[in-house]
């Protein structure tokens, strides 16, 4: 991808800067000017590693000679989203000696930024993270606002801490190699932002599915830069999902739930999203809070990105229930769903009845 670089302010107590443009996993300065002592650790993985890996450590050692730099690659896929890869990131930082002022390089999509983020969270209590996204999901969603976490076999992303980056640097270049699968996935969070806040959005999303679709640089970059400012306004009025930061589940609570019970290794997260989100909008169309159109709105437009928009067979709807009472956000109040009135009318809907996320998943 070529084009011009672009910048997001992510503002509150610990403020940082996204930057979007191709090259920046070759830029020594900026890449350095983030350190803030002489340890430097990359996380990545066996897909990306190889492809991007000696270029970051090279381009930091051309500002940095007297860097001492350590490397974990773990194994690529949501599967090995675990406690036991964490462990063994924990195990890497501690045996390359990474000090308390050492900076952690999370170089590749969502799973890596969200697994080192959280070994970050953790090492020392703390250290600086880097979130380096090598694909559209991690670029427009994951690597921004500082949720880490794993995976348990009992729900997704269970286990974790928000843990804000020092600074999230997304080389568009990179979107080059990345398999058309995860490009879509990506346009799943992208059509979220849309969907819960910003209906003029949706219509863009639109006008240029096509080019999305054919990884047009001009429609991917503009893409990337309206979700972070997006997800930059959202994180910075509620960093700890106290209140509107909810919003950003829309599609999840289904969408985890189906993620949880496939073990991780059916739907990637974005289908898995795409899919929620429109059984959201039917639970919403069934609580008499929205209408069909908009469910058929939605449908529509995630079907022209090619993404899923249904339920895949066979899947049990009491064991998905039952995943969705692990959820995040449910209280003694019950389940809590991000509903809507309508396309860009997203909120926050506690004690939704059982039955109804029944009815919804038996179609
Ligand atoms: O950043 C957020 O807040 C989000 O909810 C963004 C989601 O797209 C993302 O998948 C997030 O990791 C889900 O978080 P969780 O709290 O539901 O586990
Ligand atoms: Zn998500």
């Amino acid at each position: 991808m070529s084009g011009a670089m672009r910048q997001v302010e992510v503002g509150g107590a610990q403020p940082y800067r996204i930057a979007i443009g191709p090259g920046l996993l070759d830029d020594g300065a900026t890449l350095a000017a983030v350190l803030r002592g002489r340890d430097a650790f990359i996380v990545s993985d066996g897909n990306v590693a190889p492809l991007y890996a000696a270029r970051v450590i090279d381009a930091l050692r051309s500002e940095r000679p007297d860097l001492r730099v350590g490397q974990y690659v773990m194994a690529p896929g949501e599967e090995e989203k675990t406690l036991d890869n964490f462990a063994r990131v924990i195990d890497a930082l501690a045996r390359a000696g990474m000090r308390r002022d050492a900076t952690l390089f999370a170089l590749g999509g969502g799973v890596v930024g969200d697994l080192s983020g959280f070994a970050a969270a953790c090492w020392m209590r703390g250290i600086d993270c880097v979130q380096l996204p090598t694909t559209l999901l991690a670029m427009v969603d994951s690597s921004v606002g500082g949720k880490t976490a794993v995976d348990l076999p009992q729900g997704k992303n269970l286990v974790g801490a928000f843990h804000p980056p020092r600074a999230v640097l997304a080389d568009t270049s990179t979107l080059r190699t990345l398999p058309p699968r995860e490009l879509r996935a990506g346009l799943a969070e992208v059509v979220k932002y849309g969907a819960i806040g910003d209906a003029p959005f949706l219509d863009w999303i639109d006008a240029h599915a096509e080019a999305l679709l054919a990884m047009d640089n001009d429609a991917l970059a503009e893409a990337i830069a309206r979700s972070c400012e997006h997800k930059a306004a959202i994180v910075e009025r509620d960093p700890f999902e106290h209140g509107e930061r909810a919003l950003l589940n829309l599609g999840h609570t289904f969408g985890h739930a189906l993620e949880t019970e496939q073990g991780y290794g059916g739907l990637n997260h974005g289908e898995a999203v795409a899919v929620g989100m429109v059984l959201a909008a039917r639970l919403s169309e069934r609580l008499g809070l929205s209408h069909a159109d908009d469910t058929t709105r939605l449908r529509t437009l995630l079907s022209r990105l090619e993404l899923p928009v249904d339920l895949p067979a066979g899947l049990d709807p009491q064991a998905m229930l039952a995943h969705m009472r692990l959820d995040k956000k449910a209280q003694a109040d019950g389940l809590r769903f991000i509903v809507w009135d309508g396309i860009g009318r997203a909120k926050v809907l506690p004690g939704v009845p059982e039955d109804a996320v029944l009815a919804v998943l038996r179609g």
